[in-house]
Order: C-alpha cells, then sequence, then structure tokens
C-alpha cells in the first residue's frame, strides 16, 4: 500500500484526490496538509507540511507556488519523494526543484493527463516541419475564474516542447497590446481566457499561407489529473534521487 501525504488537501484538486484513493486498493492518504481546516476528511490534516508529523512513501502538491519552498525543504530533509504539479513557480523556485532532486525522487508536470502528455511528444514531432513550411505557432488556454496564474503551467510546457525541438529558437509573446508592428516568424504567441468553471482547454494552433492545424485539449474533469497524479505517486514511491516527469510514467 503506497501512503500518500497530500499537500493542498482541501483544494479542488486535494479534494478529487482524495476521492479518488478512497478507492485505490493499492494506494491510501496518510495525511493532508492546507490552510483551510473547514472539511471533514477521514485522515489527519495539518496546517502546514512542517506540522506535519506523519510519515510517507510520497507526497503529492497540489497547493499554491507561495508553498512550494516549505514543501521542498521538508522533502529533502525527509527524504520523501514529491510529486510537483503546482503551477506558477518562479524562476528562483525552479532552480530550488532541481537542487531538491539532488537529494529527493522530485517528479514535476504541470499537466498530470495523458492526452497533454502525449500531444507534447506530437508537437515535437510536428513542430519544425511545420515552422520549416512557414507556419506561426499561438496558443490559447482557457481556464476557471479561480485560477490565480497565467498563462498557464500546461500552455508554457507545450510551447516549451516545441521550443526544445526546435533548438530554442522561439520566444514567448503574451501581450500584443503595446505592440505596433507585425509578429515576428520565431514568436510563440500564448493567451491567457478566464472564466466560469472551465476545467482546462489548451489550442496550440500552426497557422500557414491558406491552411491552419489545431491541436486542441480539453479537460471535462479534474479526475484526469487526479488519475495522472496518483500514478505518478505509485511510481515515484521508493525510487533514487532525481528528476523525473510524465514521460518515465505514461
Ligand atoms: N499539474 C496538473 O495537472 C494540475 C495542476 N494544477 C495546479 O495545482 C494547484 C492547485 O490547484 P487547485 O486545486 O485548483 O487550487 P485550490 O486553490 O482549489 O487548492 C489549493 C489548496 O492548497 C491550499 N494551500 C495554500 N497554501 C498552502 C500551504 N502553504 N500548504 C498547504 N496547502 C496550502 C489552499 O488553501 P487556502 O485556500 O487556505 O489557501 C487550497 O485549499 C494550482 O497551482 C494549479 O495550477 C491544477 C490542476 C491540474
Ligand atoms: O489551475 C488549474 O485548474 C490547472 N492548472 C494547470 C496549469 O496551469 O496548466 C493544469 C490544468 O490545466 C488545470
Amino acid at each position: 500500500m503506497v501512503k500518500i501525504i497530500l499537500h493542498g488537501c482541501n483544494g479542488r484538486m486535494g479534494q478529487m484526490l482524495t476521492g479518488l484513493l478512497k478507492e485505490d486498493p493499492q494506494a491510501e492518504v496518510a495525511a493532508g496538509v492546507d490552510g483551510y481546516t473547514g472539511i471533514a476528511n477521514d485522515y489527519p490534516v495539518f496546517p502546514s507540511i512542517d506540522e506535519c508529523n506523519v510519515q510517507a512513501d510520497v507526497v503529492i502538491d497540489f497547493s499554491n507556488a507561495k508553498a512550494a519552498d516549505g514543501l521542498l525543504d521538508y522533502c529533502v530533509r525527509t527524504k520523501t519523494p514529491v510529486v510537483l504539479c503546482t503551477t506558477g513557480l518562479s524562476e528562483e523556485q525552479l532552480a530550488k526543484v532541481e537542487e531538491a532532486a539532488k537529494e529527493t525522487a522530485v517528479l514535476k508536470s504541470a499537466n498530470m493527463s495523458l492526452g497533454i502528455n502525449l500531444l507534447m511528444k506530437l508537437l515535437k514531432e510536428a513542430a519544425p516541419t511545420l515552422a520549416a513550411a512557414g507556419f506561426d505557432i499561438e496558443i490559447v488556454e482557457k481556464h476557471h475564474n479561480q485560477k490565480l496564474d497565467a498563462p498557464s503551467g500546461t500552455a508554457l510546457a507545450l510551447a516549451d516542447s516545441i521550443n526544445e525541438a526546435s533548438d530554442g529558437a522561439y520566444h514567448y509573446v503574451y501581450d500584443r497590446s503595446q505592440e505596433r508592428k507585425k509578429r515576428d516568424s520565431r514568436e510563440i504567441g500564448i493567451s491567457a481566457v478566464r472564466g466560469g468553471t472551465i476545467v482546462g482547454d489548451h489550442d496550440v494552433i500552426f497557422a500557414g499561407t491558406d491552411e491552419v492545424i489545431t491541436f486542441e485539449h480539453r479537460a471535462y474533469s479534474r479526475a484526469v489529473f487526479g488519475k495522472g497524479a496518483i500514478q505518478a505517486a505509485k511510481f515515484l514511491a521508493g525510487k533514487p534521487a532525481g528528476r523525473y516527469d510524465m514521460s518515465d510514467v505514461i
């Protein structure tokens, strides 16, 4: 039985995982951590990771970027593997993730769904051919009105996949409101829409002369992220220190 600490257990994703893990015969929640205590869970909940005195095989984190430093310190100190799903980390925090991975197993992924992780592979194959044929690349993401970070971590990861396959040729443009010039061919435009309860939509648009190819991904339920995170946690439990991602799992 894989024992899991849910970091951010009372949020939207934390509660999705709580439900999924109740039905899972191979994994269980050993403890939760969340500042919000208004939910009665059937596991102990601590207000911060430093106050958590329960040992586990792995932490799954869907919380807040502000919580990342404390969580990484805890995982390094206790040598607990961690599945990091929170988005919006700063450059300094991303560097800290790399440092932490020297001491414990860290799997970081902006999107735990099978569809987005497969799309990243497809983009690596398609983008160089389409770019050579002069197609412009734009990414549009849409999320619910409670989301804190923009653009989404997934939109950035999709852009990074294209860029990696193109020897880093692209730069990212998030706002054209001040521009008085045409787009250049080496930019990836990234636009964010926020509204209602949209779970997570991502469109990668390749716009060429007289033809457009759009890769679309629609998440209709947070279950797709939750299932991926549990699969990742089972994979990561007991793994040596190092940096892992969803391509190691799927
Ligand atoms: N990788 C992926 O596949 C996915 C990633 N995400 C990312 O996961 C994160 C959480 O998303 P979501 O569940 O929708 O957000 P929510 O705001 O619904 O939940 C986050 C929870 O974390 C709690 N929290 C805040 N600070 C801490 C802390 N220091 N320690 C422990 N818990 C804390 C919040 O409590 P309080 O309300 O009191 O602040 C809240 O209950 C976001 O960054 C989101 O982008 C989301 C979906 C999929
Ligand atoms: O905040 C969310 O909800 C989501 N965040 C992730 C992101 O920023 O990419 C993944 C998913 O799209 C949902």
